[in-house]
């Protein structure tokens, strides 16, 4: 029986986790898990699932949650509960499912304490990618990706040599206005933003697709995972999002993943590495899709694309940046302060305001991010 903890159990991935695992609850026992503010839903897992140990984002929530759970049950709260939840318990694998770039330290504390990593919080490698990846090589601990192009690489490397890659190429739906153009895309609100053609996720992940910075952020996050340098990554618009993403070997032969868009899938194959079990997923019916369209990326319509790999290429704390200011645009924007267009704007001012530190250690990754933070809300229009 393999045990978890889930930080940011009630989130799309969090309850996507916690559906595979109903469906096999003999594999599975779920040691922590941790909510924000969704209260209701926490304590209903709580109820169902009966982790030891449960934590939520401030001290009044947790003597709300403390009050609706079976006696025993430990309940915590802001970031000392999420590191309890990370690293405190007799867990195997640590699904990291919370957004931002909040969920560093409780993966370093995962890592820390020995624990496997089931990867969706792919703003911790970008914000820190070096010092995640140094952990895992000192603990000797595994990343399991949840994200699903990377799930999708993963998954085409099995049993492969890296040093026989010639590149890989990360698929990109679109995003809710892939059909526009730029010109279009003035005065669009953030309710059509919400729309993603193909996933249902969490507000953040979606604004992210729309923008293309989702895609720079994969690029990042494979660029840590695998090993490999910027010009070995490649990204390619595909509307369908059925081929996840897909792998070139120096004798020219491709090996791709493809599937439904479910993210059940992935994380599934994190769970359970290497073992597959049945799932409530779909079969794939390529004969019922017909066709599947490609269109080359196009980086003057998708500028936050083009800072993404100059950010990664740059390193140091410029990757950093580049998420803290985006999760401030992001969070402005879903708050009407901002334009969709504008979210750009402030993740380029922050970029060209900012001076790059080379391989900075944890206190001013922290710092960077702080004043990243405060100058992209500080930007007016
Ligand atoms: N959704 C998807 O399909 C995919 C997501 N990812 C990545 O996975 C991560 C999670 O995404 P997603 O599940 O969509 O996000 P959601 O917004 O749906 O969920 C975020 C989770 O984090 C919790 N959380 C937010 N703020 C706090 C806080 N201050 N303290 C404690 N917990 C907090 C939320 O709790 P609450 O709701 O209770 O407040 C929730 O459990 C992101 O990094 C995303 O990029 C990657 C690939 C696909
Ligand atoms: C499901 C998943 O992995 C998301 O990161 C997805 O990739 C978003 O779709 P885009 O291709 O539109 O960014
Ligand atoms: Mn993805």
């Amino acid at each position: 029986m393999k045990r978890i903890a889930i930080l940011g159990s009630t989130g799309s991935i969090g309850t996507q986790t916690l559906d595979i695992i109903q469906h096999a609850p003999e594999k599975f026992q779920v040691e922590a898990i941790s909510g924000g503010y969704n209260t209701k839903l926490l304590i209903e897992q709580v109820n169902l699932f009966k982790p030891k140990l449960v934590s939520v984002a401030t001290k009044e929530l947790a003597h709300e949650v403390q009050l609706n759970v079976p006696a025993g049950t430990k309940v915590v709260y802001g970031e000392d509960g999420l590191i309890e939840v990370a690293a405190a318990t007799d867990a195997d694998l640590v699904v990291t499912a919370l957004v931002g770039s909040q969920g560093l330290k409780p993966t370093l504390a995962a890592i820390d304490a020995g624990k496997h990593i089931g990867l969706a919080n792919k703003e911790t490698l970008v914000s820190a990618g070096h010092i995640v990846t140094e952990a895992v090589r000192k603990k000797g601990v595994a990343v399991l990706p949840i994200d699903s192009e990377h799930s999708a690489i993963y998954q085409c490397l099995n049993g492969e040599n890296i040093a026989q890659v010639s590149k890989i190429t990360i698929t990109a739906s679109g995003g809710s206005f892939r059909d526009r153009t730029r010109a279009e895309l003035e005065g669009v609100t953030v309710e059509q933003a919400l729309q993603h053609p193909n996933w249902s996720m969490g507000a953040k992940i979606t604004i992210d697709s729309a923008t293309m910075v989702n895609k720079g952020f994969e690029v990042i996050e494979a660029h840590w995972l695998f090993d490999l340098s910027y010009d070995q990554i490649d990204v390619l618009i595909h509307p369908e999002s059925v081929i996840h993403s897909y792998v070139e070997f120096v004798d020219n032969s491709i090996i791709a993943q493809l599937g439904n868009p479910d993210m059940r899938v992935p994380i599934q194959y994190a769970l359970t590495y290497p073992d597959r079990f049945v799932t409530p997923t779909k079969k794939l019916d390529l004969a019922a899709i017909g066709k599947l369209h490609f269109r080359e990326m196009d980086y003057t319509r998708y500028p936050c694309l083009r800072m993404a790999y100059e950010s990664g290429r740059q390193g140091g704390t410029t990757p950093t940046v580049f998420n803290a200011a985006n999760e401030i645009a992001v969070a402005r924007f879903l708050k009407g302060e901002i334009t969709f267009l504008q979210i750009e704007q402030v993740i380029e001012a922050a970029l060209q305001k900012h001076e790059s530190y080379a391989n900075p250690a944890l206190e001013l990754i922290h710092e960077q991010d702080l004043w990243a933070r405060s100058y992209a809300d500080s930007i007016q229009f």
